[in-house]
């Protein structure tokens, strides 16, 4: 099966990543050399991991590389069999993109989006082949993370679907079928305890490290919900919150105006270096 990931960030690299490890080729679309450079580095910093820990040989490492190659132009992707798309969480943007695809990709081709909380229908409604439209939705960080929400549109089919779970499984993964829906089953839970903990620190009930530390001893959860938005990427954050906020018309879903400022002075956690924790060491 050709697979061809659109988008180089946070989870470009660890999906490309993911079908790589589990024997695939994979074309990795960016839009610059330096995006794919770095999105290169992310990759062999993560087989690197597996490799120290004894899980995977290094001769295995060289083989996922190889198989994971480069491209700036969508006309390349025409072969494949499933496109993930993978950029920002913004539907124009996935609208423009996803009509491109239509008009290059076979028409067999399935066309999957990454994306953590818009609609699929409208997405597909970009394309002439909605019932070949599905959501395909992993986490980070992808290589660790077993979940991937499967969603399908109003139009897509029912074969598309199955053949996408089979997908998911077959690259390790599991996966749950979800019905559309705003922010889908995680996100619609996940993301308004990030925006709750950034409302929390705002009002100086305790310090980040005191909510981060609260959560993990009294929640069990792995990384507080200071650190996990920083992970994912503030902007992120503030892009699903808007998305429940206006698809719900909820004020509970409002994104906490601390949210908002971080994401305009561009401390959007990890990726920009610094967030509510600095990474820059
Ligand atoms: C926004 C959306 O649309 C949806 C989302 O994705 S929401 C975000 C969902 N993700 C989460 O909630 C993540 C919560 N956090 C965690 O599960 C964990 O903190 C974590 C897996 C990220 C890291 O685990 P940790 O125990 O805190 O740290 P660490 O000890 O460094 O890592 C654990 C293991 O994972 C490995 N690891 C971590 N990241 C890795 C990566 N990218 N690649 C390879 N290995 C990795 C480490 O090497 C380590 O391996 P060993 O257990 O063999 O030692
Ligand atoms: N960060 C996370 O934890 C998760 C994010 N997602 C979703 O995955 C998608 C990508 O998110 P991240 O990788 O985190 O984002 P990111 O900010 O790390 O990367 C975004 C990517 O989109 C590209 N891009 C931005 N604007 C573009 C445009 N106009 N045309 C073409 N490419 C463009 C960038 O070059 C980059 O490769 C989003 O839909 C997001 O909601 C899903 C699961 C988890």
């Amino acid at each position: 099966m050709k697979i061809c990931v659109v988008g180089t960030g946070t989870m470009g690299n660890g999906i490309a990543q993911t079908f790589a490890q589990a024997g695939h080729d994979v074309l990795l679309k960016g839009r610059s050399e330096a995006s794919l450079g770095k999105a290169h580095k992310a990759i062999e910093k993560s087989l690197s991991k597996l490799v120290e820990k004894g899980k995977m040989e290094a001769a295995e490492k060289d083989a996922i590389n190889a198989r994971i190659k480069d491209t700036m132009a969508y006309e390349d992707c025409k072969d494949a069999d499933l496109v993930i798309e993978v950029v920002a969480e913004d539907m124009a943007t996935k609208n423009e993109i996803f009509k491109t695809l239509d008009a290059i990709c076979k028409p067999e081709a399935i066309l999957a989006t990454n994306t953590s909380s818009l609609s699929i229908t409208e997405i597909a409604a970009a394309t002439s082949r909605p019932e070949k439209v599905i959501g395909m939705h992993f986490f980070n960080p992808v290589p660790m993370m077993k979940l991937v929400e499967v969603i399908k549109g109003q139009l897509t089919s029912q074969e598309v679907h199955d053949k996408v779970m089979a997908i998911a499984a077959e690259v390790g993964k599991t996966p749950v079928s979800v019905n559309e829906a705003p922010g889908f089953v995680v996100n619609r839970i996940l993301i308004p305890m990030v925006n709750e903990g950034i409302g929390i620190y705002a009002d100086g009930v305790a310090t980040k490290e005191e909510i981060d530390e609260a959560m993990k001893l009294g929640a069990n959860h792995p990384m507080g919900p200071l650190a996990l938005g920083d992970l994912i990427g503030l902007d992120v954050c503030l892009a699903i919150m808007e998305v429940l906020y206006n698809e719900f018309g909820d004020s509970k879903y409002r994104p906490h105006p601390l949210l908002r400022k971080m994401v305009r002075a561009n401390l959007l956690g990890r990726k920009t270096g610094i967030g509510f924790y600095d990474y820059r060491k």
